[in-house]
């Protein structure tokens, strides 16, 4: 558990973007050197979308790379607010494999949830990276309050995944979710966060001040990671 973590604050998105492409990178590399392959979660939403066009354009040995969106909602795939259709686009055509969390066969969201923590235990654990995004109210990956937030908070520690129902539905994606758990996520090699304007970081900024019991799942995640997280903040 840390109460450790490192602002990197830059002078807009872009150059964010580079800064956090190259950090990547370099775990991406020193992880296909170290065990022969990464494998890392991304955000999804808007923000991180200039830093995977960034990454994508670096010289990786990207058939080695394994990428898992972080969280999902439960949208057909090709939808707008499709996560993995979003990342997909960018990496597959690098030869990056990319894993979906969302089974569409799936009856309802708990049993996406199942399917996709099922899925995910063929990976090589733990992952070597997990970038996050924050929403403006403070929940990360599809972390939320609601009816799911104490099995995803504070579920069995092998469960990678579940399905959540976020109450309230977020105006932005108002849709039942998978997300990976907070275990999966805190016990990641490398821990970051990407998030750009001022209301986020009082967000989270605050979330840290309230330490293991803040309200913000943000601030739940960031009290049990294992590691410093780097925060990376541009206006
Ligand atoms: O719903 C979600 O929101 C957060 C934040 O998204 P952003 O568009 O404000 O950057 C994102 O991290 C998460 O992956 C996504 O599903």
């Amino acid at each position: 558990m840390t109460d450790e973590v490192e602002w990197w604050d830059y002078d807009d998105a872009a150059e964010m973007a580079g800064a956090v492409a190259g950090d990547i990178a370099f775990i991406i590399e020193s992880a296909i050197d170290a065990r022969g392959g990464a494998v890392i979660a991304l955000a999804g939403g808007k923000t991180p979308m200039p830093i995977y066009e960034k990454l994508s354009q670096t010289k990786l040995d990207w058939k080695r790379v394994t990428i898992v969106p972080g969280d999902d909602r439960i949208v057909p795939l090709g939808d707008p607010l499709s996560n993995v259709t979003a990342i997909g686009k960018i990496f597959i055509p690098k030869g990056a494999r990319v894993i979906p969390l969302i089974s569409e066969a799936a009856k309802d969201y708990k049993a996406a949830g199942k399917a996709a923590d099922a899925r995910l235990g063929d990976l090589h654990w733990p992952l070597d990276l997990c970038l996050l995004g924050v929403g403006a109210d403070g929940h990360t990956a599809s972390i939320f309050p609601g009816p799911d937030y104490d099995e995803a908070v504070n579920g069995p520690k092998e469960r990678r995944a579940l399905g959540v129902m976020p109450d309230p539905l977020p105006a932005e994606a108002p849709v039942p979710r998978v997300t990976l758990s907070l275990s999966a996520i805190t016990t990641a090699r490398a821990l970051m966060l990407a998030v750009t304007g001022d209301a986020k970081r009082k967000v989270i900024e605050t979330a840290i001040k309230q330490g293991p019991a803040s309200t913000y799942p943000i601030g739940r995640v960031l009290a049990d990671a294992e590691l410093p997280a780097d925060i990376h903040w541009a206006p």
